[in-house]
């Protein structure tokens, strides 16, 4: 593969979909300045300030420690972080810190293969979205992001990396080894956490219908893992690492470097954005629009991006979880409130992540596309 710089990209017709070329195959380390495909001119809200998240209050993101002994009192810590702020630092969940260091460990070392190694693990037209490269909707943006990234099924890790490493040697099982542990983990996590926001919403009890959609959510929980890398940068300030966006699924799990990057936007009391910290051990916890949909947007989906600097390299890992792909997710009974209405219309995931992509680079949040019309109302 040959390595080019990356040119002007333009804005792909919504019918005819973008796919990546050898342009996206970019060395980012052998760039002494940001060039103008990277340059990045987002809209309106990167005009907003950012804060520390730590210097007020009202800018502190939430920790929740599931090591509390009271498991109704975490339910609800972790719900009503879901409600205000739409994510939050988890704690105390069990989690290995050598593994988690071991997994970021194995990220580095993949993204520092030339480039022609990873290159054989691109993504490919059909391929079911994973791969090495930028992932199809941010293909949709006008400039490209200050990031490597790679998405694979969590059920597929080995066949997935034999494209990488096709001798399958030490680096191979290594890598894998890291992320499958980190997999079992995480999916064990996903399904008590996910657990405790029915617990909090009052499902569990309910006795309804939705106990059986409770279990079938729990049951099927599907799980996709994503790398990113974002290399530090010569000039942060005119690229950005991820665009502002909503995760799609349920909700995802990142495991961020202690590089601090990652951004939460507030609204309240004015709109800005918070920097999560690097908090060692912590996993951050995000709410997905599926879930804002699930809970009838009880617990919101949260805009979120993350921005590069010149330092240091930064990697995360977000483990994104969600529901199959043929289940349609409506809002739960038990989560409408008595006089309210459902609010979104039932949608299936890849039906939803289709529906956004024409939303990327406007200020338009693709949840509007599902809302349910105030005369649709039944
Ligand atoms: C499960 C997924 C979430 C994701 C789309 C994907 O199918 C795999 C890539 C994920 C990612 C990572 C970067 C940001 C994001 C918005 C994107 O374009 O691709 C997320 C997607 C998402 O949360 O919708
Ligand atoms: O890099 C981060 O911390 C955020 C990653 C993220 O939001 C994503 O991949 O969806
Ligand atoms: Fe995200």
């Amino acid at each position: 593969m040959q390595i080019k710089r990356s040119t002007t990209t333009t804005m792909p017709s919504p019918t005819s979909p973008p796919v990546q070329n050898d342009a996206d195959y970019f060395d980012f380390r052998a760039m002494e300045r940001v060039p103008e495909s990277h340059e990045w001119t987002g809209p309106q809200e990167y005009e907003h300030p950012v804060v520390a998240g730590h210097e007020l209050e009202q800018d502190v993101v939430p920790v929740v420690d599931m090591r509390d002994d009271d498991d109704d009192a975490v339910a609800a810590a972790a719900a009503r972080a879901a409600e205000e702020w739409g994510a939050f630092l988890l704690v105390g969940h069990g989690v290995p810190g050598e593994l988690l260091a071991r997994v970021e460990d194995q990220a580095a070392r993949l993204f520092a293969l030339p480039v022609t190694d990873k290159a054989r693990a691109a993504r490919r037209p059909g391929g079911g979205g994973s791969g090495y490269g930028v992932p199809q909707y941010l293909l949709r943006y006008p400039k490209r992001m200050w990031a490597e990234g790679y998405t694979f099924p969590a059920a597929a890790i080995r066949s997935e990396f034999r494209r990488v490493w096709p001798d399958a040697g030490d680096d191979y099982i290594s890598f894998c080894a890291a992320m499958d542990e980190f997999h079992v983990e995480l999916r064990a996590l996903g399904r008590k956490l996910l657990a405790m926001f029915f617990q909090a919403l009052g499902l569990a009890a309910a006795g309804g219908d939705d106990d059986d959609t409770e279990r079938k959510i729990l049951d099927t929980l599907t799980a996709t893992m994503h790398l990113n890398m974002y290399p530090k940068c010569p000039d942060p300030e005119r690229a950005v690492g991820l665009a502002a966006h909503t995760d799609s699924g349920f909700f995802t799990f990142i495991m961020q470097s202690p590089v601090p990057g990652l951004q939460l936007l507030r609204r309240r009391p004015s709109e800005r954005w918070v920097t999560v910290p690097g908090v060692a051990g912590a996993l951050v916890v995000v709410v997905g629009d599926l879930f804002h949909v699930l809970t009838n947007g009880r617990f919101h989906s949260v805009l979120h991006r993350a921005v590069v600097n010149r330092e240091r390299d930064r990697i995360s890992l977000p483990y994104f979880l969600g529901p199959p792909p043929h289940m349609k997710v409506a809002p739960l009974a038990a989560a409408v409130a008595p006089g309210r209405k459902a609010e979104y219309r039932a949608v299936t995931w890849p039906e939803y992540m289709t529906m956004r992509e024409t939303t990327f680079g406007t200020s338009l949040s693709a949840l509007t596309l599902i809302r349910v019309a105030p005369e649709e109302e039944t």
